[in-house]
């Protein structure tokens, strides 16, 4: 029996993880594609939590070891019957029936908290964006989707920082990839919604050959930059890409990671899939982000190599 590939995308709240999960579905095709978000797992719902004084974060807020059997039961290609998280309301709702298809994307906040939950994925990626960013981001998104105003998120996040710094930092050690979005001199109003992107690659998985970059010259090495640096003691390679690259520059960055995989081959065709990278910003355009085309790329990449290597 065939089983799905699956990828992992972790990172504390408003990290970023359903914006890049979406991006990557629709490079795959959303026909491919099954996103399971990991909130659903939540053990209590917003009023019980808020009686209990207990974070969304916390562990013991979470029903892991359902969420780890869930997951070992999608890599061999069963379906489950997945609990329901409304963010909208604070509450749970019925369960739904979910069948695998070919790639399965799972995003939340303690995917890799378990052994047996990270032995079930082929890829895995950990989003850390600066805290300071990161708040803007959930100030933002909770004030005008979650019903929140400024003041109740900014208190929830200073009452979750222990629980951030014991439940999800930790996972960032476990990841293949970690995926910084980050404004050029720390100025996110300066940046206009263009963030550079830091990549951080673990030699966990065998990512494609980078190094030719090194030799571009033209400006090339000041908007796309590799080096060599530690991420929690372990030796990485970091791939930089900022948020002026021109398309020239990111063209030939594709061009290595396409090259490697013919089947990228038509989704870095620019014309063909007009949606890569495209993002809103914080002043509510559509913009297209070179750095984040190429993170959607790297990780549909390692998607696609994985379905080699596993077929
Ligand atoms: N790469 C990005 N570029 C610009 N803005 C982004 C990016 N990623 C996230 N954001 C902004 O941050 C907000 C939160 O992002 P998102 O909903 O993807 O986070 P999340 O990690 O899925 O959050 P949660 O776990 O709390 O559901 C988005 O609404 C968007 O405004
Ligand atoms: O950290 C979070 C990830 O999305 C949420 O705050 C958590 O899931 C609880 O949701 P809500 O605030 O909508 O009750």
């Amino acid at each position: 029996m065939s089983r799905p590939i699956i990828l992992g995308i972790v990172g504390d709240s408003a990290a970023g993880k359903t914006t890049l999960t979406k991006g990557i579905a629709q490079v795959l095709g959303p026909e491919n594609v099954t996103v399971i978000c990991t909130d659903d797992y939540h053990k209590y719902d917003r009023k019980q939590r808020a009686e209990i004084g207990i974070t969304a974060i916390h562990r013991d807020c979470n029903y892991l070891d359902i969420m780890q059997q869930h997951l070992s039961q999608l890599r061999i290609g069963l379906p489950i019957l997945k609990p329901v998280y409304s963010h909208t309301t604070g509450t749970f709702e019925p369960p739904v029936y979910i069948k695998p298809n070919k790639f399965v994307i799972i995003e939340g906040l303690l995917g890799y908290s378990t052994r047996i939950a990270r032995e079930s994925y082929d890829v895995k990626v950990y989003l850390a964006p600066p805290e300071s960013l990161r708040a803007t981001w959930k100030v933002k998104r909770d004030t005008q989707k979650r019903g929140y105003t400024e003041e109740q998120v900014l208190e929830e996040l200073k009452k979750r920082e222990p629980d951030s710094e014991e439940f999800i930092r930790p996972q960032r050690q476990w990841s293949d990839i970690v995926v910084s979005f980050y404004p050029p001199n720390d100025d996110l109003e300066q940046a206009n919604g263009h963030l550079n992107v830091r990549l951080v690659l673990r030699p966990t998985i065998p990512h494609p050959d980078f190094t030719q970059i090194i030799n571009y010259g033209n400006g090339m090495e000041s908007a796309i930059r590799l080096g060599l640096d530690r991420d929690m003691g372990k030796p990485v390679d970091v791939l930089e890409v900022d948020g002026h690259a021109t398309l020239e520059q990111v063209n030939k960055l594709e061009q290595i990671l396409c090259s490697d995989m013919p089947h990228l081959k038509n989704i870095c065709d620019r014309e063909g899939n007009p949606e890569l990278g495209k993002v809103a910003s914080t002043t509510g355009e559509t913009i297209q982000s070179y750095p984040l085309a190429i993170t959607q790329l790297l990780i549909t990449y390692h998607m696609l190599k994985a379905t080699q290597i596993y077929s």
